[in-house]
């Protein structure tokens, strides 16, 4: 074996035996018979290939007539049904990321005091998307309709414009979660500034312009110290590639509002959660680790001081968003030309409050009625950080912002809902808790 491993690679190179010539030069022939079928072989590969390149280009050319998620008469009927406003004066709404957790509750509330709503949505798998699925299909239900599609998409895009005159557009769509970002840097990079980009160019083109109301970040502070966070505040020190790209977006922005006239409000939301929550977020995988049985990890600042957030319920945030679309001027320019100057506000969208995650934990033990297994670690250095505090007096005095759930009884509303989609029944003494959760969530 050892020899036959020497003759075939050689420890030096070039230093194979005269003796052996013949031996090679058979070894050679044969080696060059297969050499010339690999060839053909690969010739026939690449035809392949090159092939099925050129069929793509052609079906992504073409994209209107073979793919079946978007375009045709039947899908502009639903959305022109979905975008025309039932009460006068109306807004036309087109939404992003109307599957997410965030994006469905602004559907329902503008659907439900009448403004037209067109959903786009593209069920990405960061996380479950059986729960994107499940929240579609209560848009659905109240005939909000969704578009399956990606921001990215400006074919997608200049039809949807084409279609309806968009009055606004709320953009929600984006790659959230602090963490995950160390994991996956390049979707941050595709959703949060390649796609804000093409919908901003979708917008400016688009005539009339549409009002744009956006979702930045409480993570844009960063590492700042100085508590409360003011929006004058500086957010040039991001602690994670996720806030330095809704930085960004707030710059990029800045500037199609400069020289396109787009009227542009942009919210940092303060750590939203709720209902048809997201289950990356803390609150809500703790609560499916309690009910479980499993160890939840609790992270520690330095000096083991907890870490604190702003916790903000969905209802409030919603309420912020509404009152955002409402006091939007209208964009100043149109088909791509700016007329004059047009609006530019940031806004916190926070609770004023911060609890830390300690409390959190109890306040879900308590309306579990189970007993956490913690665990207690170092704050690891991957984007998070120690605290969250919103100072939110400029979106109270624009805005009319006044948040008014604290988090006892946000998440005391998030639990029952999670019961009710969950079901839960592991132990005898918890059944009587579930099923009387989910009676009280189909009630409301
Ligand atoms: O305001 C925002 O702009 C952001 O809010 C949210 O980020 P965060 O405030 O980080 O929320 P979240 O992950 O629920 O962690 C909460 C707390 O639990 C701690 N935490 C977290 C996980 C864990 O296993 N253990 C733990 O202690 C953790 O250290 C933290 O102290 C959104 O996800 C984000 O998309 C963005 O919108």
């Amino acid at each position: 074996m050892r020899m036959m491993e020497d003759e075939l690679f050689p420890s030096t190179p070039g230093k194979v035996k005269i003796e052996r010539a013949h031996t090679i030069n058979r070894q050679f022939h044969k080696c060059f018979a297969s050499t010339s079928t690999m060839f053909l072989w690969a010739l026939f590969l690449i035809a392949l290939t090159a092939s099925y390149l050129s069929f793509q280009s052609f079906v992504d050319t073409s994209s209107g007539y073979f793919n079946a998620s978007w375009g045709g008469m039947h899908w502009e009927k639903q959305i022109r049904a979905s975008a025309t406003p039932r009460r006068p004066g109306g807004m036309s709404v087109l939404l992003t990321g109307a599957a997410g957790f965030v994006g469905t509750h602004v559907s329902l509330a503008l659907h439900k005091r009448g403004d037209g709503v067109v959903g786009l949505d593209n069920f990405n798998n960061y996380y479950d998307p059986s729960l994107k699925k499940a929240r579609k299909a209560l848009l659905a239900s109240h005939s909000v309709f969704v578009v399956e599609g990606d921001i990215n998409d400006a074919r997608l895009l200049a039809k949807l414009f084409d279609v309806v005159p968009f009055t606004h557009v709320m953009h929600l769509a984006a790659q959230a979660g602090v963490r995950y970002a160390i994991e996956n840097p390049a979707s941050y990079v595709h959703s949060n500034i390649a796609g804000l980009v093409t919908l901003l160019e979708a917008c400016k083109s688009a005539d009339p312009q549409p009002a744009i109301v956006w979702a930045s970040s409480s993570s844009v502070y960063g590492l700042n110290e100085k508590v409360p966070f003011s929006e004058l505040d500086r957010t040039d020190r991001p602690a994670s590639l996720y806030a330095a790209t809704k930085k960004a977006g707030e710059e990029i922005t800045h500037t199609y509002n400069h020289i396109y006239g787009l009227s542009i409000t942009g919210l940092r939301f303060f750590t939203v959660y709720g209902p048809w929550g997201r289950p990356d977020m803390a609150y809500f995988s703790f609560t499916r680790n309690i009910l479980q049985g499993k160890p939840i990890t609790v992270y520690r600042g330095k000096n083991h001081v907890d870490l604190a957030r702003d916790f903000t319920f969905i209802d409030d945030i919603v309420k912020g968003c509404i009152a955002s679309l409402d006091t939007a001027e209208k964009s100043t320019g149109s088909g791509g030309r700016k007329r004059g100057p047009a609006q530019y506000r940031i806004f916190n969208l926070g609770n004023t409050s911060p609890v830390t995650v300690p409390t959190l934990v109890r306040i879900l033990e308590s309306n579990l009625k189970v007993k956490a297994k913690i665990n207690v670690v170092d704050m690891p250095g991957n984007g998070d950080v120690p605290f969250t505090h919103a100072n939110i007096s400029f979106a109270r005095a624009e805005l009319g912002y006044m948040p008014t759930t604290n988090l006892e009884s946000g998440l005391k509303k998030f639990v029952r809902w999670y019961l009710s989609y969950y079901g839960y029944s592991p132990r005898s003494g918890d059944i009587a808790l579930a099923a009387e959760a989910g009676e009280e969530a189909k009630a409301s």
